[in-house]
């Protein structure tokens, strides 16, 4: 457990006015995502209206005049296609119970409750934002983060205990909020890869377990606070958090980053195109829209599930969804020869080894994980440009593991570092076998992914990061922003 000190004010929730010049452009403009000029906007001042400071305009709005919103920050990622969530449909405003300000001190503190339900692990974000007066908007001081292992799906047949693991994690969250801000400070979990991955029912009951363990919770509980995220938000909003965090979405400049996540159970490309051609190139379930500060964005984003780290090396050893699994041992060229072991993931076991009497090494692993890319079937036309993108998770977890980074400083490597290192790595398996026997395979996976499926180049830059201003870069940022506007004290 530990707590990320951190002031950080999101601009975004800051009110602003767009001044359309063109509120009914043609369809088809070659320039879907247009700088629109920030200028202030031209009203007189209303007595008890408050007025707002002249922000940097979000850059790439889409061309379309819309309704400004009465609140004074809207910062929610609202995907419209496909179907929203269902917490969207039935959304309710919760209204803090206003507190007098003590005095001499006008300022107000707010909790959020994130829990990331991934494949490979359950954790637990509490982020800390602090209102200065009522027209000042929140400032994220801290976020506090504690992960447990393994993830909820490993208790699919072990509910209870599934709901003990968040029982636990919300200990946490009570040391760390006041006794007086539990009732309305929310509680959420949305859960990603691992719970996509199991049969309905029983994803269903470690949901309702989890349900359960909130509803006894002293916070507040919204409607849908349990979920599985589908994997379009996945991607959309650790784009928010990333591109939040490293202060993109409010400055004056045209670029974005791009993100790429690597689960264990799932993994996400998101981007936003600089070209409609990507846009009318890709299928139109890879484009996501939605709404954030007024403004409209397209996002390019897909998450392929079942090509997490994890479940890729399962695939990889032939293992995913295979039966005899009591008697069967999966080989795999990827794994030094004479290693033997039972590996566990979404609570089933498989024993797996290396070839003892065959060849190991990289171009025949190259070739086994080959098989699990061919369902990465879509290149965005525009990773063969000079995109930057940032990859977090497991793709940074190895690239510290295999020597590529320092684990407290991340940094940009280009492709073909990984390519390089992978060949090291998996020629060389004696010397990695201590740190990780799976080294070769993930190391040649992430290789193969990064170029045979999104079709990345070798000199494609590629920033690694663990954390972004002291917070981590994930989608539970991005998702807790949703959260705000029940904070909304306007
Ligand atoms: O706030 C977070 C969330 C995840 N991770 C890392 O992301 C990967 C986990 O992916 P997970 O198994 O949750 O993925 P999914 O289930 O979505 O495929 C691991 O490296 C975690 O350590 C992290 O570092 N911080």
């Amino acid at each position: 457990t530990y707590y990320r000190h951190h002031r950080y004010i999101p601009h975004f929730y800051r009110y602003r006015e767009h001044q359309n010049t063109n509120p009914h452009p043609h369809p088809n403009t070659e320039n879907l995502l247009p700088e629109v000029s920030n200028r202030v906007p031209n009203v007189a001042a209303q007595p008890g209206v408050p007025t707002y400071p002249r922000i940097p305009e979000v850059f790439h709005p889409a061309p379309r005049a819309l309704p400004p919103i009465p609140e004074a920050f809207h910062p929610v990622p609202e995907v419209v296609h496909p179907a929203p969530e269902s917490y969207r449909r039935h959304a309710e405003v919760y209204r803090p119970v206003p507190r007098a300000p003590s005095p001499g001190n006008m300022s107000r503190i707010f909790y959020g409750i994130m829990f990331d339900a991934g494949s490979t692990g359950t954790r637990i974000h509490i982020y800390k934002f602090i209102q200065k007066d009522p027209v000042e908007l929140p400032v994220l001081d801290n976020e506090m983060y504690h992960a447990v292992k393994p993830g909820l799906s490993a208790y699919k047949d072990n509910i209870e205990e599934g709901g003990n693991t968040v029982r636990q994690l919300l200990k946490i969250a009570k040391k760390t909020i006041p006794e007086d801000d539990w009732n309305r400070t929310p509680v959420v979990l949305k859960a990603t890869a691992g719970l996509r991955l199991l049969p309905e029912e029983k994803a269903s009951a470690l949901l309702k377990e989890v349900q359960e363990v909130f509803d006894e919770s002293p916070f507040y509980v919204p409607q849908n606070s349990v979920s599985i995220m589908n994997g379009i938000n996945e991607g959309v909003l650790a784009w928010v958090t990333v591109n939040f965090l490293t202060g993109h979405l409010y400055s004056n400049t045209r670029r974005t980053v791009g993100i790429l996540d690597l689960g264990g159970g799932s993994t996400q490309i998101t981007f936003l195109p600089k070209s409609k051609k990507t846009i009318d190139a890709a299928p139109s379930s890879y484009i996501a829209r939605f709404n954030l500060f007024n403004s409209t964005y397209q996002l390019y984003t897909h998450s392929y599930l079942g090509n997490g780290l994890y479940a890729a090396r399962l695939a990889t050893l032939g293992a995913l969804g295979a039966d005899g699994l009591e008697w069967k041992i999966f080989r795999s060229s990827c794994l030094p020869k004479k290693f033997r072991e039972d590996v566990s993931f979404g609570g089933t076991t498989y024993k797996v080894s290396g070839i003892p009497d065959g060849y190991a090494g990289y171009k025949l692993c190259y070739y086994e994980v080959m098989k699990v890319i061919k369902g990465i079937v879509h290149q965005p036309y525009e990773v063969k440009g000079s995109s930057i993108f940032y990859a977090f998770s497991y793709y940074f977890d190895r690239a510290v593991e295999s020597g590529l980074i320092e684990p407290g400083r991340g940094g940009a490597i280009e492709v073909r570092d990984f390519k390089k290192r992978a060949k090291e790595v998996c020629n060389k398996m004696t010397k990695y076998r201590a740190i990780s026997p799976f080294l070769c395979m993930d190391m040649t996976y992430i290789t193969c992914l990064l170029k045979e499926g999104f079709g990345f180049k070798d000199n494609t830059v590629l920033q690694l990061a663990k954390k972004v201003n002291n917070v981590e870069t994930s989608w539970a940022l991005g998702a807790t922003f949703d959260y705000f506007r029940n904070f909304n004290i306007h």
